[in-house]
């Protein structure tokens, strides 16, 4: 493994009566979520990386600068890191610019062509017509897209998300994510985001951690994390596998793509799409169904050849089956969650090649934007 391209942590502390052992190795590119239930110390990770808490037994290595390790620590404000926390803390005295360059170095990041210059910043949160406003004046979402741009304008190495949208209600919620999307697609800045909210890591992340209990349960990419069954993710009511995938079709008439995947090809409604443009598309375990034939008359516009790579007892009365797309499974993976009863009624098993169909409407859970 190359240390040049990664981030390296490893933290063992005792607070109080809660125990942290966590290490984990993610790229640094894309976005890794840290995620986990109420207080399996996901903050206490993002802190031990920023330097906000020093651990005497304490690793962290960012493409191979040891930030923290034996007895050598660099203190928060030599690490370059952007931070943002639940609430945005914004200066109420001075306007949204002055928040913005607030921090940025020289205070002149106006250069053109600069990778995360001021106007790309702004035009990238959509903050044009809010830049001489006061903080007040703002709404909830404005506020944390400010604190976003003005982490940002730090020009940090790493970005570091706690819980950005924790605060805001559902509507801002949704206001706030497609901008976050915008910047993991545009920026090669990483960004390591607190959430406990798989909706959103769905939509942003690429890589995942998964915590309990002050360890980390796994690491890796989201995809394979998300339909391991070895995992709880899998087992979860909600559980749903993302896909990157590659548009190779679009028709305008009917605002349906086709989406390339590894092993199949996705049909999805989208607003619009730019053959050979990436989309990023969640299948949920509760959509698919499984089929011995492939069916003829149907509105459903998904009908996949796969295999079952391998079924699991889930709740009461139900299964998890791994599937893999394509021929003999050998493509991406999703999950699918079906009745015990519906298992015996079809006599299903590993091994067995079948059909999986799913709505294309229930594939895309992004925001329109
Ligand atoms: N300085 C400290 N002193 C004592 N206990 C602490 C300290 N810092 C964290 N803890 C405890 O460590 C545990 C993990 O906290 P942390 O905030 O990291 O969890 P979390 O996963 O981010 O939770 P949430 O999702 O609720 O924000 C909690 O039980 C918390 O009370």
């Amino acid at each position: 493994m190359n240390p040049s391209s990664f981030i390296s942590v490893a933290f063992r502390g005792v607070f109080g009566g809660f125990v942290l052992d966590a290490a984990f190795t993610t790229p640094t590119h894309g976005v890794t979520a840290l995620f986990g239930p109420s207080g399996c110390g996901k903050t206490t990770v993002l802190r031990c990386i920023a330097g906000l808490q020093r651990l005497a037994d304490g690793y962290c290595a960012v493409n191979g600068d040891v930030w923290h390790g034996g007895r050598s620590f660099r203190p928060v404000h030599q690490r370059p890191i952007g931070y943002v926390f639940q609430e945005p803390g914004l200066f109420p005295h001075l306007t949204v610019t002055g928040n913005l360059l607030y921090g940025a170095p020289g205070r002149s990041p106006l250069r053109p062509g600069d990778p995360a210059g001021f106007d790309e910043v702004v035009a990238l949160l959509g903050l044009e017509k809010l830049l001489d406003r006061a903080p007040r004046k703002l709404s909830g979402g404005e506020r944390q897209r400010v604190a976003i741009g003005r982490a940002l304008l730090s020009r940090p190495q790493l970005l570091l998300m706690d819980e950005p949208l924790s605060a805001l209600d559902p509507q801002a919620r949704d206001e706030v994510l497609p901008f976050l999307r915008r910047l993991h697609d545009s920026l090669s800045l990483p960004f390591i985001y607190v959430s406990h909210d798989m909706r959103e890591i769905e939509q942003l992340a690429d890589h995942l951690v998964l915590m309990r209990a002050g360890r980390v349960l796994a690491a890796g990419p989201l995809g394979e994390l998300q339909g391991d069954p070895a995992l709880p993710l899998a087992s979860r009511r909600d559980a749903a596998v993302t896909l990157d995938a590659v548009v190779s079709a679009y028709d305008p008439a009917y605002g349906i793509a086709m989406l390339a995947v590894d092993g199949g090809c996705f049909t999805a409604p989208m607003r619009r799409s730019v053959v050979g443009g990436r989309r990023r598309i969640t299948v949920a375990a509760g959509d698919v169904s499984l089929a011995r034939e492939a069916p003829r008359a149907t509105t459903v516009l998904n009908t996949l050849p796969v295999r079952i790579l391998s079924a699991t007892p889930a709740a009461e009365h139900e299964i998890v089956a791994v599937l893999g797309l394509g021929p003999a499974g050998a493509g991406s993976r999703i999950l699918a969650r079906v009745t015990r009863l519906s298992w015996e009624n079809l006599r299903l098993a590993e091994g067995n090649e079948l059909y999986a169909q799913i709505k294309s409407v229930a594939l895309v859970r992004e925001c329109a934007k």
